[in-house]
C-alpha cells in the first residue's frame, strides 16, 4: 500500500475558541492511482494534507508511505513524498525554474548531478525548457504552477500531494498540468492526493474519491462505483403533455423536481418505485423514460448537503 491513513485528528485552538478541524480520518491509496480528495471550504482537506506531508503533527492516528510511519519515522516516510501546498509560494521569484528545482533538490539530499539532469527532464516534460534562463516571476501562472510541480517531483518521490494545482489557471495550462498528471501515474506509478474545488478536474483525473465534510469523511470508494452508485437513482421522465396538477404534490412528496410542464426528475429506489411512478401519470403518454447520468458535482452536493442537514439536528 502506498499510503495509509489511520484516524488522524486535529483540534486547532485559538484563544476561546476550539476546532476540530480533522475527525478521524482515514483512507488508502495504491501506487498508480489519483485520490480526488473533496469537500466544501473549511471540510478539513489541508489539514490532512499537511498531516500527511509532516508539516503539522496529527493529536491522534498516523499517516504511513509505503509502509513508513510519518509519526515514528518521520524522514523516511517524508522520503516518498512531494507536495505542491500553496501553489508557486514554495519558489523563489528571483530564480530560475532550474536553480530553483536544485535548491529543492538540495533541501531533498539529491546530489548536484543528478538535481541538474532530473531538473532539465523535467522541465522539458513540462514544456519549460525554453524557460530555462528566466526567473521565476518572468513566468506566467501557469508556467509557475509548473514548476512548483517540478520541484515537488525533483526527489523522485512515489507519493505526490497536490493542493488545487489548477486552479486560476487558463484552460489551456489546466488541460496540460492534467494531462502530465496523469502520464506521471500511468506510467511511473506514482500515486497523487489531488484536491480541488473544480469538479471536472476531479472527475476527469480520480480513480478513487474521498469527501470530508466537518472534519470527517463521508465518502470513500472508487469513483466508477460512486458514480454507478449514483445513477441508479434519479430518472428523467418526460410526458407528452403537461403533468397533470393534482398528481404535482404527490410527485414532489416522492421527490420530484419540475423541469418543465411535462418534464421532471425523480428519485427511485428500485424498479418497482418506477412502474408505480409511471402508471400513476396513466392515461398521460410517457415519451422517455431515461436513467439521469450523475456526475462528480451531483454526487459531491448530495453527500456535503445531507451531512449539513444531518449536522444541524
Ligand atoms: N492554523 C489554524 N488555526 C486555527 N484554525 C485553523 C487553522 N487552519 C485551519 N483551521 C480551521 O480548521 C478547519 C479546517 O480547515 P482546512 O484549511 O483544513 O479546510 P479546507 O478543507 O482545506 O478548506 P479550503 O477548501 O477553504 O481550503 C476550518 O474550520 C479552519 O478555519
Amino acid at each position: 500500500m502506498l499510503l495509509q491513513v489511520d484516524g488522524l485528528c486535529k483540534t486547532y485552538r485559538k484563544r476561546s475558541s476550539v476546532v476540530l478541524a480533522v475527525d478521524h480520518v482515514s483512507f488508502q491509496l495504491e501506487g498508480g492511482q489519483i485520490l480526488g480528495f473533496l469537500g466544501p471550504n473549511g471540510a478539513g482537506k489541508s489539514t490532512t494534507i499537511k498531516m500527511i506531508a509532516g508539516l503539522i503533527s496529527p493529536d491522534e492516528g498516523d499517516s504511513k508511505v509505503l509502509g513508513e510511519s510519518t509519526k515514528r519515522h518521520r524522514q523516511r516516510a517524508l522520503r516518498h513524498v512531494g507536495a505542491v501546498l500553496e501553489g508557486s509560494r514554495n519558489l523563489y521569484w528571483r530564480l530560475s525554474p532550474l536553480e530553483n528545482l536544485q535548491y529543492w533538490a538540495g533541501l531533498r539530499g539529491v546530489g548536484k548531478r543528478d538535481a541538474v539532469l532530473l531538473g532539465r527532464q523535467l522541465l522539458e516534460r513540462f514544456e519549460l525548457s525554453d524557460k530555462m534562463n528566466h526567473t521565476v516571476q518572468q513566468l506566467s501562472r501557469g508556467m509557475q504552477q509548473k514548476v512548483a510541480i517540478c520541484a515537488a517531483l525533483i526527489h523522485q518521490p512515489d507519493l505526490l500531494l497536490l493542493d488545487e494545482p489548477t486552479l486560476g489557471l487558463d484552460l489551456d495550462s489546466s488541460d496540460r498540468i492534467q494531462e502530465i498528471v496523469l502520464e506521471l501515474v500511468r506510467e511511473q506509478g506514482i500515486g497523487v492526493v489531488l484536491t480541488t474545488h473544480q469538479m471536472d478536474v476531479a472527475e476527469a483525473l480520480s480513480d478513487r474519491i474521498a469527501i470530508i465534510q466537518n472534519g470527517r469523511i463521508v465518502l470513500e470508494g472508487e469513483k466508477r462505483e460512486v458514480l454507478d452508485r449514483f445513477e441508479g437513482n434519479v430518472y428523467v421522465i418526460e410526458l407528452a403533455e403537461r403533468v397533470p396538477k393534482e398528481l404535482r404534490p404527490e410527485l414532489e412528496r416522492a421527490g420530484a423536481v419540475f423541469e418543465g410542464p411535462d418534464r421532471f426528475r425523480i428519485p427511485v429506489d428500485s424498479s418497482e418505485d418506477l412502474y408505480q411512478v409511471v402508471s400513476r401519470l396513466k392515461p398521460v403518454p410517457v415519451v422517455r423514460i431515461e436513467r439521469e447520468q450523475a456526475d462528480l458535482a451531483t454526487v459531491f452536493r448530495h453527500y456535503t448537503h445531507k451531512e449539513a442537514e444531518q449536522g444541524s439536528v
